[in-house]
């Protein structure tokens, strides 16, 4: 299978070319990055820590989604955007992990989905896709005198807040109480705000040193709280997700799939993919 990657110089980039170029049965057949980016012209391998591959770092999307069956595309919102419109044009998979894309940006991919097979999920990894099943059946089982609380924590590099990964399991959250994240969502908290509402899911979004990324669920009531935490201490996890949702996305039908098509699992309920 000939997989590309979008963005391979970035923190999931580089990560994906190691794991990728070492899985069996995948030829890693190109990557991009931004014009002018300094990583342009090397060769992959020294991006992936590997011996070389005789490939290097270019600026031509269109090139990459004609050469591969796959493209993996951890980048920013406007450059997934534009990407998915180069998958419909020629089929082509794509695998989507980028967040903080705006409701046009979501609407473009979700257009070039009637053309091509594409995944795309806030976090691939096996264990928050786990907690969001967990976290719609604790929020439709406890009632509305229970608050719900979402915090999160990255390094100081992340740009998107709050994470893609906080709004996939606020939206987890306001379907097991029957409504849409858009009614309840509270995003941030400054001033005199006045109290809480009922039944508002609010978000806290930190930032600092080199976390990787830390979600906590908090349902609060008078008495109790229960707090339900996940916590990435590497990108490995990420990356081990978004090499099986590729080795899954080649040759499937066009169509918008999440994780959990991926990871086969649904405990109940409709999916979300959080961007
Ligand atoms: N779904 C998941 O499981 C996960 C999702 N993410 C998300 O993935 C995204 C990337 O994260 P991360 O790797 O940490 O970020 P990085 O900034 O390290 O990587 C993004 C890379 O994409 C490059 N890029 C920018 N524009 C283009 C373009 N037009 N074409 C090709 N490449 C481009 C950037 O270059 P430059 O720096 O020069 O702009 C950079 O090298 C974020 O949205 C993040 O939230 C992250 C981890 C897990
Ligand atoms: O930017 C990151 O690093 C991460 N982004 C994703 C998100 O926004 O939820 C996934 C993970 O938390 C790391």
């Amino acid at each position: 299978m000939k997989v590309g990657i979008a963005g391979c110089a970035g923190r999931m980039g580089q990560m994906l070319l190691k794991m990728l170029s070492q899985a069996p049965g995948v030829l890693v057949v190109g990557g991009t990055e931004r014009k002018g980016s300094p990583a342009l012209g090397m060769d992959l391998g020294a991006l992936a820590g590997t011996d070389p591959f005789g490939i290097t770092v270019n600026d031509d999307p269109a090139g990459l989604f004609e050469a591969a069956d796959v493209v993996i595309d951890f980048t920013n919102p406007s450059a997934t955007a534009l990407h998915a419109g180069f998958a419909a044009r020629g089929g082509t998979a794509h695998v989507i992990g980028t967040t903080g894309l705006d409701s046009d940006q979501q609407a473009a991919v979700a257009r070039a989905a009637q053309k091509a097979p594409i995944v795309m999920a806030a976090n691939m990894s096996l264990g928050v896709n786990l907690l969001e099943q967990v976290i719609e059946q604790m929020a439709r089982i406890l009632d509305s005198d229970w608050d719900i609380e979402i915090v999160e924590m990255h390094h100081r590099h992340k740009v998107d807040a709050p994470s893609g990964t906080a709004l996939i399991l606020g939206e987890a959250a306001a379907r097991g109480r029957g409504t849409t994240l858009r009614r309840v969502a509270k995003r941030g908290r400054d001033g005199h705000t006045g109290p809480r509402a009922k039944g508002e899911i609010g978000f806290a979004a930190l930032r600092g040193g080199d976390v990787v990324g830390d979600h906590t669920v908090i349902f609060a009531v008078d008495g109790e709280r229960v707090e339900v935490t996940h916590k990435a201490s590497s990108r490995e996890i990420f990356a081990r997700g978004a090499v099986k949702a590729v080795l899954w996305a080649a040759g499937k039908t066009p169509g918008l799939y999440t994780m959990k098509d991926v990871l086969g699992f649904s405990v109940g309920g409709a999916a979300s993919n959080g961007q």
